[in-house]
């Protein structure tokens, strides 16, 4: 079995709305509807989706804090629904959007408090809280109270909080959303060395460079459904993605007109041109056809944009999933 495993998962909400002035009607909202998949201890998966795909609800139910509808769900080999206190002590979770810091108390307090929430050994809490000071250069802040930390401030301490008891599991939501360069650096290379040293990590995120550098898989959800589920490559070579030949020629051209390609950018009267051409496929029959017609001196591929293909994959997922 799978260190996180979900099998036929649903989640259905019904929503009461008023109609009209003395009649009520339930709707249903399948927030995820058939999830199924596993991930293995020490892995570090990206689960990506646009708004309202149920990424939330996923990680609520892996937490215990909403019940399935159906299907089968265990993490750590505990069902989150009837053991939610004791997988509390296996599991944490950083939500980018609000924190779990005391908005008063300064930093250090705050990092008491957990300590005795969670029954941390002091020796253990002082090596854990120790590293991650020294790691995400909290150590200037730990006198401030929380309410007047910046915001990538207040995430590293977040995220201090958060793995303060060792967890096996640490559940991500946009740890680096509103964080200026430098703070998502130092977060991301935090993240890595947290996963390096065994952690399994779910990192849910719309900033795909946070997946880019640290997730070797990734799933992609939409309308409750895992629609894609492996590595960035895979991603980028999937059906609809398009890869670019950036051609240079010896002097002024119209389009470049070559089977199984597409002239999308010229630059100037044409001496430079960008052709897309489906990503699965060879560059070199595209390059000689090329090289025959036209005065050709360089050229490069690019591939193709990770932000783009995702937006493809979105579209390309019909509205209503049966
Ligand atoms: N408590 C609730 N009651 C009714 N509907 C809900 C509830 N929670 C979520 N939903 C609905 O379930 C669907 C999935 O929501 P969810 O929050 O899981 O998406 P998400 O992928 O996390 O989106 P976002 O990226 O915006 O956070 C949406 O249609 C949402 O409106």
């Amino acid at each position: 079995m799978a260190f996180i495993e979900l099998e036929g998962v649903e989640k259905t909400f019904t929503v009461r709305r008023k109609r009209g002035r003395f009649t009520r009607t339930k709707d249903e909202v399948r927030a995820v509807e058939g999830l199924t998949f596993g991930v293995e201890r020490g892995e570090m998966v990206g689960y990506i989706g646009p708004n309202g795909a149920g990424k939330s609800t996923t990680v609520k139910m892996l937490t215990g804090i909403l019940t399935p509808s159906a299907g089968r769900l265990r993490v750590a080999g505990v069902d989150p629904q009837k053991e939610r206190v004791r997988l509390a002590q296996r599991i944490g979770v950083v939500f980018g959007q609000r924190t779990t810091l005391w908005w008063d108390l300064p930093l250090r307090d705050s990092f008491t408090l957990v300590r005795r929430i969670y029954r941390i050994p002091q020796d253990r809490f002082e090596e854990n809280l120790g590293r991650c000071v020294d790691q995400l250069e909290l150590g200037p802040l730990l006198d401030t109270p929380v309410r007047q930390l910046s915001l990538g401030q207040r995430m590293r301490g977040d995220i201090t909080a958060a793995l303060l008891h060792d967890p096996e599991v640490l559940y991500l939501d946009e740890p680096t959303i509103g964080l200026d360069i430098l703070s998502k650096a130092t977060v991301r290379r935090f993240l890595a060395e947290v996963n390096a040293r065994g952690t399994t990590v779910l990192l849910t995120t719309h900033d795909l460079q946070d997946i880019e550098q640290l997730c070797r898989r990734v799933m992609v959800i939409d309308h409750g459904r895992v629609v894609y589920d492996g590595g960035l490559e895979g991603l980028q070579g999937s059906d609809g993605a398009e890869r670019t030949l950036v051609v240079d020629l010896a002097g002024p051209s119209p389009a470049i007109d070559v089977d199984g390609a597409r002239v999308v950018r010229r630059e100037g009267d044409g001496e430079r041109q960008w052709l897309a051409f489906p990503a699965g496929r060879s560059a070199a029959p595209l390059v000689a056809a090329v090289a025959e017609r036209y005065p050709l001196v360089d050229l490069s591929v690019r591939e193709p944009d990770i932000e783009d293909v995702i937006a493809r994959l979105y579209r390309g997922v019909p509205a209503q999933a049966t």
